[in-house]
């Protein structure tokens, strides 16, 4: 394959049109009132639909103004808390929590079992998917690989275009059921060919929840504890949905609303879900506190780490994105929920795992980064910690592989998409098409023979 490198002249000319070309005053987005990442003036999220879904409580109003409080997070009007208390006995949390999704009510115990019976019967792969598709060409990244094959599972379905309410539905219960095996064989693909371990390809077990399969098919014994088996359906339960703004749910939505297929739809949030600043970051705190861990030599030393966390805004450290990963969020400010709940299993697991140094190190990072981040980006809104700071922290106290902490966001959030894009459909929503305003000029052609490579 030709390779083109960004130390070629002619690359190197391209890169420059390119910067020059497309960047314009910021000034003009203030002269036309561009609501930029889709807020107003006041970093409000605009308004673009209506759900019932789940709400993303991260503020209130006392006296007319907008204040910060503790993040509350609801699934169909349930506090997501309450639910988790809820579901404390059994390790079908997040399958409760998907009926109460996709149907808006809780199940009853005979609903719920029927709706477990009907998930355990499509969470299978056909030995041809799994070869033709999960072992070719594996990545490293898990998430990459869902895509693709989420996008041949449309080859292997009699009827992938229909969007009636009853195909959808039919077609997001098989999704619901298969990211798991998806994400799993995936796993153990590009961890035989590429890290050269053994590779493992179990069926799930009818009579195991989705968090029990997942550490089932992902560990070479299949053995695993109540506790841990439990502690991942909490977090499927927390990340299963988050409202229609977030950017995966928002892509889900603007895709579906063009009428495309539950494949492509579901693959969009895929895409979406697995940048940085979005559920990515997950694994970047990961990262994130693998350096700071090699950079900071007293983990208990505030002063230190503060030094630190500065040298990364300032794009000085880490991965010069000039982010702290898992800190800071759109809509919640003094605290996220999620975050307050994975912190507790992350505190009991580290106690459990003799890792209290490393948890203790989290804490000084939650406590301390806050402050210096709204100092050095102005901001009046508190900075918490979000759902994707502790998460990663835990998975690896389940022994589960980095490259898959943001695949088992997507496990969890396929839940969501599929409400939302059900939601999106049943309403028959209006296509969603905003307006970019064209701030350029309009020219007179100039013909081949007289340009002069001037003209931008
Ligand atoms: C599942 C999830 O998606 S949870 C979020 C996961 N993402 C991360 O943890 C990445 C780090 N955090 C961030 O990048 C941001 O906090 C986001 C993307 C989550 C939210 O961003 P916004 O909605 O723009 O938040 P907010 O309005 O509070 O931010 C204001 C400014 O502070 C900056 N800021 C916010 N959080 C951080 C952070 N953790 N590190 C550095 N700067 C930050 C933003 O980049 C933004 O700057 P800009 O106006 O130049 O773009
Ligand atoms: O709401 C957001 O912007 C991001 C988020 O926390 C999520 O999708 O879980």
């Amino acid at each position: 394959m030709m390779e083109i490198t960004q130390h070629d002249a002619e690359f190197g000319q391209l890169v420059e049109s390119c910067m020059k070309s497309r960047a314009f005053d910021v000034e003009l987005y203030t002269k036309h009132d561009v609501k930029r990442g889709l807020r107003d003036s006041n970093g409000n999220g605009v308004v673009t639909g209506l759900t019932e879904i789940s709400d993303v409580v991260g503020s209130k109003i006392v006296d007319g103004k907008k204040v910060p409080t503790d993040g509350n997070l609801y699934y169909q009007g349930y506090n997501v808390s309450e639910l988790i208390q809820g579901s404390r006995d059994s390790f079908y949390g997040f399958e409760e929590v998907t009926y109460l999704l996709l149907f808006g009510s809780l199940p009853t115990k005979s609903q719920l079992k029927s709706f477990i019976g009907i998930l355990a019967d499509l969470s299978e792969l056909s030995g041809d998917f799994i070869c033709d598709v999960i072992m070719k060409a594996p990545s490293a990244n898990i998430m990459n690989s869902m895509m693709k094959s989420i996008l041949n599972l449309y080859s292997y379905d009699g009827n992938p275009d229909d969007i009636s309410v009853s195909n959808v539905l039919r077609q997001s219960l098989q999704m619901i059921a298969k990211t798991p095996l998806i994400a799993a064989y995936s796993y153990q693909a590009y961890g035989h060919f590429r890290l050269d371990q053994n590779m493992i390809i179990r069926n799930p077990r009818k009579d195991y929840s989705t968090a029990q399969n997942l550490l089932y098919m992902l560990r070479s014994d299949g053995i695993f504890t109540d506790l841990e088996a439990k502690v991942l359906d909490v977090a499927l339960i927390l990340h299963a949905e988050h409202g229609g703004g977030n950017n995966s749910t928002f892509t889900t939505h603007v895709v579906t609303s063009s009428g495309t297929d539950t494949y492509s739809a579901i693959v969009a949030g895929i895409a979406s879900l697995k940048g940085p600043r979005h559920g990515g970051a997950n694994l970047k705190v990961q990262k994130m506190f693998q350096n700071i861990k090699e950079n900071v030599s007293d983990w208990t030393n505030v002063d230190e780490v503060r030094a630190y966390l500065t040298r990364i805004l300032d794009k000085d450290a880490f991965d010069k994105s000039g982010l702290v990963y898992g800190m800071g969020h759109a809509v919640y400010t003094d605290s996220d929920p999620r975050a307050v709940i994975l912190k507790r299993y992350a505190k009991s697991l580290s106690e459990e795992k003799g890792l209290q140094k490393e948890f203790a190190l989290y804490e000084l990072v939650e406590q301390t980064a806050g402050a210096i981040i709204a100092q050095k980006r102005h901001l009046v809104k508190p900075v918490c910690a979000n759902v994707d700071f502790y998460s990663g922290f835990v998975y690896t106290m389940l022994g589960i592989p980095e490259e898959l902490f943001t695949p088992i966001f997507a496990i969890a959030r396929t839940s969501g998409w599929c409400a939302h894009r059900l939601e999106e459909l049943v309403n028959k929503g209006k296509i969603i098409r905003p307006a970019y305003k064209y701030v350029g000029t309009h020219c007179d052609y100039v013909e081949m023979d007289e340009r002069t490579g001037e003209e931008q």
